[in-house]
């Protein structure tokens, strides 16, 4: 008997599926951020830093710095990570030797990334950057006071839009626009209310032009606060929470943007009685926002059990949102996208209806036994199946490769 076999035999004793869980979560793609990759550097031909209170820190060796080299790191992570996926673009990452500005965007200086999306059967989302330009040094976009500073990221955010729509539309599969600013106040602010009228009187700028749901759907993504902006976050959790519902855009949860203690995946539940969609940004923040890359933890594995418990994987999209400039870029990508995968797996491989009979009776004794209890099944071995039946490398053959492909870009 093989150990795939042995395992699910042991799953089957508790009335599990193994096949279905399998057959499952290769349905479930993972948007992947592209600014992992190049340490949120992006390709515009200006220097300086992403800003807006994120950074990655470290100096490994083979960043991209180019969009081919982007894509080329880009193919050998999708090549080591079971299923078909996403990538998540940043406005930041045209490919063009044009120089258009934040508010002259074009589909065209995008349509590279598009050509290539194609030709590995990937979608994309997108999204505008608010962030890491002379008009946003004051960490004020959208509710920026000035009417210019506004009227321009207003601009950008409606070209982000047209671009993200027109993506959909050439891949055949809605493209997710997700809206952060950095937007805050460093010390206490006299005016929030000012500050949050101007944000959503932009937002609501930006988005009235009607776009097509079925190519593109907006989002927008809360924080708590950022470096920079400790005081106030003009975009807070409750602001954007009441915004998605009252527009139906989608809301984004980052992981790394509530209160250290907070639970991020009992707000799932919460959220979706009021939304239709709900984005996610996988993350670990470690004191602060962070953006660590993800382990497989009781946090991610979490976040996995509820979209599974609740139902949730259908009008949830899930993306990911770390980046360690310390550790070998590719190897980030693909650990930390098959650890959200990994997640899944086991969450789909839950005894649900035990668990929920138990819940129901009030009997959390064997609720608890079983969840524990189950905690020692071989999920390995089913996950070196899903990954064999999706030429998916594990164990040491993952590890070469990653080594091996470390080696090759270490010189750049
Ligand atoms: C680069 C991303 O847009 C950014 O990380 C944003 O999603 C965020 O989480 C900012 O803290
Ligand atoms: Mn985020």
């Amino acid at each position: 008997m093989s150990t795939y076999d042995s395992a699910k035999a042991q799953f089957a004793d508790w009335g599990i599926d193994t096949e279905a869980a399998i057959n499952r979560l290769k349905d479930i793609p993972i948007s992947m951020h592209c600014w992992q990759g190049d340490d949120v550097v992006g390709f515009e031909k200006k220097t300086g830093t992403s800003g807006g209170g994120i950074q990655a820190t470290g100096n490994y060796p083979g960043r991209a710095r180019t969009p081919d080299e982007l894509r080329a790191d880009l193919d050998f992570a999708y090549g080591m990570i079971p299923g078909s996926h996403r990538l998540n673009l940043h406005a930041m990452y045209l490919d063009t030797d044009e120089t258009p500005d934040r508010d002259e965007i074009e589909y065209k200086h995008f349509a590279p990334w598009v050509d290539w999306a194609k030709a590995q059967g990937i979608g994309l989302d997108f999204n505008p950057t608010f962030f890491a330009h002379e008009k946003a040094d004051d960490n004020l976009t959208l509710s920026h006071p000035d009417k210019g500073v506004r009227d321009f990221w207003i601009e950008h955010g409606q070209r982000s839009r047209d671009i993200a729509a027109r993506m959909g539309n050439e891949l055949g599969s809605a493209c997710v626009n997700n809206i952060w600013v950095p937007d805050g106040y460093k010390d206490v602010p006299i005016d929030r209310m000012a500050a949050r009228q101007r944000l959503q009187a932009s937002l609501d700028a930006m988005l009235s032009p009607k776009q097509d749901k079925g190519l593109m759907l907006d989002a927008v993504e809360s924080k708590l606060f950022g470096i920079g902006v400790e005081a106030c976050t003009v975009g807070s959790h409750e602001f954007y929470m009441g915004y998605a519902i009252r527009k139906g855009t989608l809301l984004c949860l980052d992981m790394g943007h509530f209160h250290p203690t907070e639970n991020i995946a009992d707000k799932l539940s919460a959220c979706a009685l009021s939304l239709d969609e709900i984005l996610l940004h996988v993350s670990r923040p470690m004191r602060w926002d962070s953006d660590h890359v993800i382990l497989l933890n009781d946090d991610i594995q979490a976040m996995a059990n509820e979209l599974v418990t609740a139902d949730l994987l259908g009008r949830t999209r899930i993306g990911l949102d770390f980046f360690d400039a310390t550790i070998s870029r590719t190897a980030a990508w693909v650990i930390g996208t098959r650890n959200m995968q990994k997640a899944l797996l086991r969450a789909l491989l839950l005894p649900l209806d035990q668990l929920r009979k138990a819940e129901e009776a009030l009997d959390f004794t064997t609720r608890f036994m079983l969840t524990e209890e189950f905690k020692d099944l071989p999920f390995g071995a089913v996950w070196a199946e899903f990954c064999a039946r999706n030429d998916a490398p594990t164990g040491t053959t993952l590890i070469n490769d990653l080594e091996a492909y470390q080696s090759s870009v270490s010189a750049r």
